[in-house]
């Protein structure tokens, strides 16, 4: 039997932040605009602290600035507050990205909608939610978003596949399903109280897989040549004391009876970072009337 394609996220992601830092230097070039993002984190999560860094990485070498901001873990949320009106009225801050989880002292749904919605490049504040779910000029959550970017390009047009998305959180679960509608799919929403799970899986032409337990989808549950997005990020021990990142899928399992199927790492989670340097250069963009190329 052959085994699915591997779909390569790294890859497409290098592609993507080379045609934004090709529209972020024409932009510094015509307008002596720079796009600029702020990361808050507040606390010393170590998983954070390297997406953080990472995310940073990225933003300079596209072109942007980066501007980082490091809480104190118990920062009290009115001095967070703060810290995002001041960033809102900046005009060198195009986009806000506050890092989640949020210690337990913080109202993190109370800090999501005090960015400004036309800085809010997670897609998290209630205006983008229903942009999104309603047609309008939203900004989109980066892990959907960065999926949807990989199924188009591996299946081109997907209108009336079905989609099974199994997972039903804000960030991905959600924005995800609209997404799918918005291409014309046939959309379940599973999560963990869905009853015979394997079954519904099964129905599936695209299974995206976003619960957050290692493994869990099984390659029995799926249907022979569907294509899998697998966007959880787990770190597991191995029996020698390291640890390494797992997906939501059985990987050695999907892979022998999907048509393709999405690594971990190396799959979505650079396509994550990817749609937040699109989304502050969206935002930019929109911030100053500018139209962008239509190929990002
Ligand atoms: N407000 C907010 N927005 C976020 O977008 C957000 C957040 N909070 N909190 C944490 C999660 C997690 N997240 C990831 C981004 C990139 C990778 C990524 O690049 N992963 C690499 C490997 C990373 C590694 O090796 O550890 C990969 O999958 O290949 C992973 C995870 C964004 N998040
Ligand atoms: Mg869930």
């Amino acid at each position: 039997m052959t085994e699915a394609t591997i779909i390569d996220g790294n890859r497409f992601s290098a592609g993507l932040r080379d045609r934004i830092a090709s529209e972020v230097h024409a932009l510094r070039e015509t307008r002596h605009i720079t796009p600029g993002l702020a990361v808050v984190l507040v606390g010393e999560d170590p998983a954070s602290q390297v997406y953080v860094r990472t995310k940073h990485k990225r933003t300079v070498e596209v072109g942007m600035e980066s501007f980082v901001h490091t809480l104190p873990v118990d920062t009290p949320e009115d001095e967070l507050l703060t810290l995002i009106a001041g960033l809102n009225k900046d005009p060198a801050v195009h986009g806000i990205l506050v890092q989640l989880p949020l210690p337990r002292q913080i109202d993190a749904q109370k800090v999501i909608e005090a960015i400004d919605p036309a800085k809010d490049v997670d897609g998290f504040h209630p205006v983008n939610v229903g942009r999104l779910a309603s047609g309008g000029e939203a900004l989109i959550p980066c892990t959907p978003f960065g999926s949807l970017l990989l199924l188009r390009d591996h299946l081109g047009d997907l209108s009336g596949l079905d989609a099974v998305v199994v997972g039903r959180s804000n960030i991905v679960g959600k924005p995800m399903a609209q997404l799918l509608i918005r291409e014309s799919c046939t959309v379940t929403v599973a999560h963990s109280r869905t009853r015979d799970l394997p079954d519904v899986v099964r129905r599936a032409d695209i299974v995206i897989a976003a619960v957050g337990k290692p493994g869990m989808i099984r390659g029995d549950w799926l249907k022979p040549g569907c294509t899998v997005i697998d966007v959880g990020i787990n770190r597991v021990a191995n029996p020698d004391g390291t640890s390494r990142l797992v997906g939501d899928v059985a990987f050695d399992e999907a892979v022998k009876v999907a048509g393709a199927i999405t690594p971990v790492p190396g799959g979505v989670g650079p396509m994550t970072i990817a749609c937040l340097l699109r989304n502050t250069l969206v935002a930019c963009a929109r911030q100053h009337r500018i139209a962008l190329d239509k190929s990002l």
